[in-house]
C-alpha cells in the first residue's frame, strides 16, 4: 500500500476563463500547476476535476454565457475541451509531469459496474504517475441526462479514489452566511451539518453552474466518505498548497470520523433520482430501524420509469425518505407484480426471479448526516 496521499482539486470555470473575453487564464493554471508539481514532489497525489470547456468553448462559437442553450453549451464543450486539456498539458510538461483527460457522463457514476471502470481507470493512472483530469462529457448530456455540476462530480471522484481531501477552488475564500454580497455577510470557517447552509447559497458568478449550493451538496458526499472538504479563493499563490496548510482563510466541512461502507456510500449519494417506491406503514417501520428486504407486497405505490439496476429512494407515505436501494425489477414489472399477488413472479414476468423487489443486501438506510431527496412528485402510479 502507497504512504502517498490522494487529493480531489476541483477548479471552477470563474478561475480558468476570463470572463470578459472567455479566454484561457494561463497565468492562473500555471500557477496552480506549480503547486501541484510541488505536491506531488511532497508526496500528495492530485486528481483535477476541471470545469472551464463551456465557458472556453463559448468563444469558439461566438455566442454570450447568458444567451447560450443547451445546444450552445453541447458545441462549446467540443470546442472548450481540447483547448483546456491542450493548455494543462503543455504546463504540466513544462513542471515536469504529465495529464491525462477522463470524460465521464451521468452513468459512469450512477451504474455500479461503469463506475467501477471509471475507478479502475483513474486509479491506474495515479499508479503509473500521470495526474487525471476529469470534467463531466458535456458534448453528450442533455437537459434530462447529466450530473449538471463539478462540484458534486468532484465529491463523487474523492469517494471514488478514497481521497484524503476534496479541495474546491473558486472565486470567493468560502462559504458565507448569506451572499457575500450582501452587506454583514459573516464567513463560516467550519461547517458540520450542510443542511443548515442549502438555503443561503443560491447565486453563482458569471461563468459558474451551482454556486455554493452544489458545493455544500458536494461537501456532504465527501464528508460521509470520511473526506473532508476545504473551500477557497483559488485567486492566490499556491492556492492548493496554501489551503492544505492552513495558511490561507477557507471553509472547512468536517468528515464523518466513522464512514459507511463504499457500496452504502454509492447507493446514498446519488447524483440524480432514478425512481421511487412509497411503502406501507409496517414496512416503513423495519426501515426506520434497519435494512430490509421490500417484497411486492409492501409496496404502497411506484414512482417514476426506472430500469432493473437502477437505485430507488424509498419512502413512507407521509414523504419521509427511509432509504436507497437497487432494484431487482423495472417500474412497469413492479407494477404487475404488485397489483397481481395472487399470481407468481414467474406467470407474471414470463421468467424466473428473485421474490424480493429490493434485498436488504442492496440497500442502505437514511441517517441524519444524508441530504434527503423529496419524493418526486410526476408519474407516481397507485397500484390497485
Ligand atoms: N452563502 C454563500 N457563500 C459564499 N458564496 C456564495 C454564497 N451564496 C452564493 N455564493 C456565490 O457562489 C459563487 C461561487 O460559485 P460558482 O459561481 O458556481 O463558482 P465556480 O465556478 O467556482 O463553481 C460566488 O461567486 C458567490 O458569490
Ligand atoms: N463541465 C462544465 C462545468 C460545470 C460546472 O460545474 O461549472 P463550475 O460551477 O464553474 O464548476 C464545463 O467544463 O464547462
Amino acid at each position: 500500500m502507497s504512504d502517498r496521499q490522494r487529493v480531489v482539486v476541483k477548479i471552477g470555470s470563474s478561475l480558468l476563463a476570463n470572463e470578459e473575453h472567455l479566454t484561457l487564464r494561463y497565468a492562473f493554471m500555471h500557477g496552480v500547476m506549480e503547486d501541484v508539481a510541488r505536491l506531488r514532489d511532497e508526496g500528495i497525489d492530485v486528481v483535477l476535476t476541471s470545469s472551464g470547456a463551456v465557458a472556453i468553448g463559448l468563444s469558439t462559437i461566438g455566442v454570450a454565457p447568458e444567451e447560450a442553450g443547451l445546444l450552445d453549451k453541447q458545441a462549446a464543450a467540443a470546442c472548450g475541451q481540447p483547448l483546456l486539456m491542450n493548455a494543462y498539458k503543455q504546463i504540466a510538461l513544462e513542471y515536469g509531469f504529465d495529464i491525462a483527460q477522463v470524460l465521464v457522463t451521468l452513468d459512469d457514476l450512477e451504474d455500479r459496474r461503469r463506475f467501477l471502470n471509471t475507478k479502475n481507470t483513474i486509479t491506474r493512472l495515479i499508479e503509473r504517475g500521470v495526474m487525471p483530469i476529469v470534467n463531466e462529457n458535456n458534448s453528450v448530456t442533455t437537459a434530462e441526462l447529466k450530473v449538471g455540476d463539478n462540484d458534486r462530480l468532484a465529491a463523487k471522484v474523492a469517494q471514488m479514489v478514497q481521497a484524503d481531501k476534496l479541495v474546491i477552488l473558486t472565486s470567493v475564500d468560502g462559504l458565507y452566511d448569506r451572499n457575500p454580497e450582501d452587506e454583514g455577510a459573516q464567513h463560516v470557517p467550519v461547517v458540520e451539518d450542510v443542511s443548515e447552509y442549502l438555503e443561503v447559497t443560491s447565486s453563482v458568478s458569471a461563468l459558474g453552474t451551482g454556486g455554493m449550493l452544489t458545493k455544500m451538496r458536494a461537501a456532504n458526499m465527501a464528508q460521509n466518505a470520511g473526506v473532508e472538504t476545504i473551500i477557497g479563493q483559488g485567486e492566490v499563490d499556491r492556492p492548493v498548497s496554501a489551503l492544505l496548510k492552513d495558511e490561507r482563510r477557507h471553509t472547512k466541512c468536517v468528515a464523518l470520523g466513522d464512514p459507511d461502507s463504499s457500496w452504502a456510500i454509492w447507493l446514498t449519494d446519488r447524483l440524480q433520482q432514478a425512481g421511487g417506491l412509497v411503502v406501507d406503514e409496517a414496512m416503513a417501520e423495519k426501515l426506520r430501524k434497519d435494512r430490509a428486504d421490500i417484497g411486492r407486497c409492501d409496496i404502497v405505490s411506484v414512482q417514476g420509469e426506472f430500469s432493473k439496476g437502477d437505485v430507488l429512494h424509498i419512502y413512507d407515505e407521509d414523504g419521509e425518505e427511509l432509504a436507497r436501494g437497487m432494484s431487482n425489477f423495472t417500474s412497469a414489472e413492479i407494477l404487475l407484480l404488485a397489483r397481481n399477488t395472487d399470481s407468481t413472479p414467474s406467470e407474471l414476468l414470463g421468467y424466473e426471479s428473485k421474490p424480493r423487489i429490493i434485498a436488504a443486501d442492496n440497500m442502505a438506510v437514511i441517517q441524519d448526516h444524508h441530504l434527503t431527496w423529496e419524493a418526486p412528485t410526476e408519474s407516481v402510479t397507485l397500484v390497485g
